[in-house]
């Protein structure tokens, strides 16, 4: 699939004066603020012109927070979101929470925005997906396969979108469902309309199996333009659709399959001892364990080319490196 993107900018304010940032989301005080970690230096590595944004819930501890100011992100808090009572069960328990994220609608101090789950490594730069036409929500197909799917007509009947020709739509089952998007990568705009617009019909919307991934894709059904499978390598996609995978060309890698968080990975789960999945987990922890692409090594004095005055510069204005250069309390 062609990507159509006009290419006027690429600095870290587009034209116009509009500011650009990835974002992700953070809660909890467990071991996800490692992905965080790693996906700042993971940017890094890639020579991101943008900062990254985490949006954290109020029970992210202080000394996280501290560790995400010190690799050079933005830290901004966010009040949790709940969905309306319900007796819905989650494909996960834990993803009631991620409702939290529809609050990233509201950094209006940023005309576009890149989501990226914590748990998504970056091996090539995206950055040129700020220069996709506006007005749309940009992300990439999922895969209806793996076992937190079959609470869904299309896993119990074989039906996947990747492969639509495989097993097609049967008409009994009404129309064919719209294209579904996985939300853990997703280029958006900010804006106060729709933020508060998610949030009143999320009162009206009773909760789904993957919580507010359905929600966005239900919201998002009319602009949603779908991008290639490289800019959101969902692992299942390895084993479930191979002949759509060209791995040396995946620019960000998903891992969201079970057991495949490389931070938790032990290779015991079904389809963990792969190769490939194995290549990718030990490509995360390169870049997590590089003390080079920690932040202090490239921000102050050291930080020599233009790429990195660039993003140092960016943070500033974003007022990151006051909050690094403060004395600490203690
Ligand atoms: O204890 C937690 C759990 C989750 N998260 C954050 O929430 C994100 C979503 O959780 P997962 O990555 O484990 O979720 P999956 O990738 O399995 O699930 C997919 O479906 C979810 C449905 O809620 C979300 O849409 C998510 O973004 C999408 O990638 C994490 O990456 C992380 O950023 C935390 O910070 N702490
Ligand atoms: O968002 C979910 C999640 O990432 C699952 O791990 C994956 O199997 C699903 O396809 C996806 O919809
Ligand atoms: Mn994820």
């Amino acid at each position: 699939m062609a990507l159509e993107i006009d290419n006027k900018f690429t600095g870290p304010v587009a034209n116009g004066g509009e500011k650009r940032a990835y974002v992700t989301f953070l809660a909890g005080n467990g071991d996800f603020v490692k992905g965080v970690v790693g996906l700042a230096k993971g940017l890094r590595k890639v020579k991101s012109m943008y900062p990254l944004v985490v949006a954290v819930l109020p029970d992210v501890p202080e000394d996280h927070r501290k560790q995400l100011v010190e690799q050079g992100c933005v830290v901004k808090e966010i009040e949790p979101v709940y969905p309306p009572e319900s007796q819905t069960e989650f494909a996960m328990v834990y993803y009631v929470i991620n409702y939290s994220k529809l609050r990233i609608w509201k950094f209006v101090e940023y005309s576009k925005m890149i989501y990226l789950d914590a748990d998504i490594q970056v091996f090539q730069n995206i950055d040129h997906l700020f220069d996709l036409p506006s007005g749309h929500f940009y992300a990439v197909k999922d895969c209806f396969c793996e076992k937190t799917w079959s609470h869904t007509p299309q896993n119990k009947i074989g039906y996947c979108q990747q492969c639509p020709e495989k097993v097609t739509w049967p008409s009994e089952l009404g129309p064919q469902p719209p294209l579904y998007f996985n939300a853990g990568m997703f280029v958006y705009e900010p804006n106060l309309y729709t933020y508060y617009n998610l949030l009143e019909t999320l009162k009206v919307v009773p909760p789904t199996p993957f919580a507010e991934q359905d929600f966005l894709n239900m919201y998002f059904r009319d602009i949603y333009k779908p991008i290639p499978g490289i800019y959101n390598l969902v692992m299942a996609m390895l084993w479930r659709h191979p002949e759509n995978v060209e791995l040396d060309k995946v620019k960000v890698a998903h891992y969201c399959a079970a057991g495949s968080k490389p931070w938790r990975f032990t290779g015991k789960e079904p389809n963990m001892g792969r190769e490939d999945i194995k290549m990718l987990v030990k490509k995360w922890w390169d870049i997590y364990n590089d003390e080079t692409l920690d932040y202090k090594n490239i921000s102050g004095d050291k930080g020599g080319d233009d790429h990195k005055k660039q993003f140092v510069k960016a943070l500033s204005e974003a007022g990151v490196l006051q909050y690094v250069k403060a004395p600490s309390a203690a």
